[in-house]
């Protein structure tokens, strides 16, 4: 929200009922606007907030060369977690995951709740293997933080897909950064959840890595070319 000046009465009353009103008005708008772009249950950013936040910032890599990297995360087995622990446990899930990603992410950064059990995070100015490990850690507190009923913890996870958008991908839209991201997310699924999954670098050679940024994605995920 930008900095707005106080309206002054134009005849320098020192208390003027039609500026109290606008005010009143503009104290009401700033926060209709706030609840638009909410989601109630866990206070994270929406859809809404999420899918302007991820064209604007698309659009400044393609102007400033700096790329943009999106997790989307999604908490594993949630049906079962509604099933045997109830609907509200499943909502204390869904808090306790929103609390994890707004501590876990710079203040730049752009945690939303996506819909449902997924989740998506905006990273705005970084490289591969920052987001991975920012990744990383988001799935490794989320295992580790208990979210307990009744005196026992439900043993959440979650799986993580991650896609890096850079100016040279040229203009693709954020559907598609958004598709990219969760093709991943469904092979972290796939390939037993609880972890991350990024695009395989040799199967898309637009999105060339340095020997270095190899190296360190090797040291932490394992060698993904089988
Ligand atoms: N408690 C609660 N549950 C929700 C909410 N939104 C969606 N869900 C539940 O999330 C569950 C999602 O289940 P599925 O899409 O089958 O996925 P899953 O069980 O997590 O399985 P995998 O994703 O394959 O690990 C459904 O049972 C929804 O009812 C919510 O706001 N609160």
């Amino acid at each position: 929200m930008t900095d707005q000046v106080n309206p002054q009465c134009p005849v320098n009353e020192p208390s003027c009922p039609i500026i109290d009103e606008v005010l009143t008005l503009r104290h009401e708008v700033q926060g209709l606007q706030k609840q638009v772009r909410t989601d109630s249950l866990t206070g994270l950013y929406n859809f809404r907030h999420f899918s302007d936040v991820l064209e604007q910032e698309m659009e400044r890599t393609r102007r400033s060369q700096q790329a943009t990297a999106l997790i989307m995360v999604d908490l594993d087995h949630f049906k079962k977690v509604n099933d045997n622990w109830g609907h509200e446990a499943g909502n204390q899930a869904l808090i306790s995951t929103a609390q994890i990603l707004s501590k876990t992410t710079r203040q730049l950064d752009t945690p939303c709740r996506y819909g449902g059990e997924e989740f998506g995070v905006i990273l705005p100015s970084i490289d591969l293997v920052t987001a991975l490990q920012v990744a990383e850690r988001i799935r490794e507190t989320i295992a580790l933080i208990p979210v307990m009923v009744d005196g026992q913890d439900i043993g959440l996870t979650a799986s993580l897909g991650v896609a890096l958008y850079e100016a040279k991908q040229g203009a693709i839209s954020a559907q598609q950064f958004v598709e990219r991201a969760d093709r991943c997310l469904y092979q972290a699924k796939e390939q037993g959840r609880n972890q991350v999954a990024h695009e395989v670098l040799e199967r898309k050679p637009e999105l060339s890595v340095s020997l270095a940024e190899k190296e360190a994605l090797s040291n932490m995920f394992g060698d993904h070319r089988e």
